[in-house]
């Protein structure tokens, strides 16, 4: 699937009336990777989730490829999301009690029956993919770095063309992080899936195709990394 990024006129309120966000126009390209910075409270966080449609009071338009969430309602948004987009946290949103591949293949309960087996050996393929081998592990048993491989494979066991990713490596350490930013980088490019990474993480935005700064809810650079 071929969805390249148009935001034009994205602006959102808090509910007191707060400007949160006002950014004129935004574009990636299907495959890029794009990382977002800016200081704490800067707004990266309100501007991914408004890329995921996570949001309800956005204006302007978030178009992936023809579709634009701000006309779509929150059920129209979810079933968009679901077929498209996969999300990554910094606190890994793992559910504790099962295993990796539960974990990582746990999308499948919202599908239909016929397609549930395949979406399992595919997030089964992708674990193998990060290195995990131990499919009925229980993550809790798992290092920082293994639950956000796990986190990762549940992301993108559906194939969706994008990957959202906020603060991914701000939970590991400096090792953990390098190792997973490099599967990461790896598995996106291999996939051609796009990646939006909100990070404060240098060795992270460095291997990004572009960074966009954001401060204050406005987007003040967007800049060629010379490093990807
Ligand atoms: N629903 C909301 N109601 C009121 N204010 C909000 C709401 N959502 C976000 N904000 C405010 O918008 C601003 C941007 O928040 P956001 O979480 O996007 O920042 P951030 O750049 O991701 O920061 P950090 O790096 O600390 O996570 C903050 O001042 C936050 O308090």
């Amino acid at each position: 699937m071929c969805l390249p990024l148009d935001v034009k006129d994205l602006r959102l309120h808090s509910p007191r009336g707060r400007l949160l966000l006002d950014l004129p126009a935004l574009d990636a390209a299907p495959g890029a990777l794009i990382g977002i910075r800016g200081a704490s409270g800067a707004g990266k966080t309100t501007l991914l989730y408004a890329l995921a449609g996570l949001l309800d009071r956005a204006e302007g338009a978030v178009r992936w490829g023809k579709t634009d969430l701000v006309t779509l309602d929150s059920e129209g948004r979810a079933r968009f999301r679901a077929e498209t987009i996969g999300m990554i946290f910094q606190d890994f949103m793992l559910f504790e009690e099962l295993g990796a591949l539960d974990n990582a293949a746990l999308t499948a309960l919202f599908r239909p029956r016929a397609e549930r087996k395949a979406l399992r050996a595919s997030a089964q393929a992708r674990l193998e993919a990060l290195g995990l081998t131990e499919m009925g592990r229980g993550v809790t048993s798992f290092s920082g770095g293994e639950r956000q491989r796990v986190a990762i494979a549940r992301a993108m066991a559906a194939e969706a063309p994008v990957l959202l990713a906020d603060e991914p490596t701000a939970s590991l350490d400096r090792d953990n992080a390098d190792r997973l930013i490099d599967d990461l980088v790896r598995l996106v490019r291999a996939q051609g899936t796009t990646l939006i990474a909100v990070s404060h993480d240098a060795a992270l935005l460095e291997r990004m195709d572009r960074v966009l700064t954001i401060s204050g809810g406005k987007l003040v650079a967007d800049e060629v990394s010379t490093c990807a």
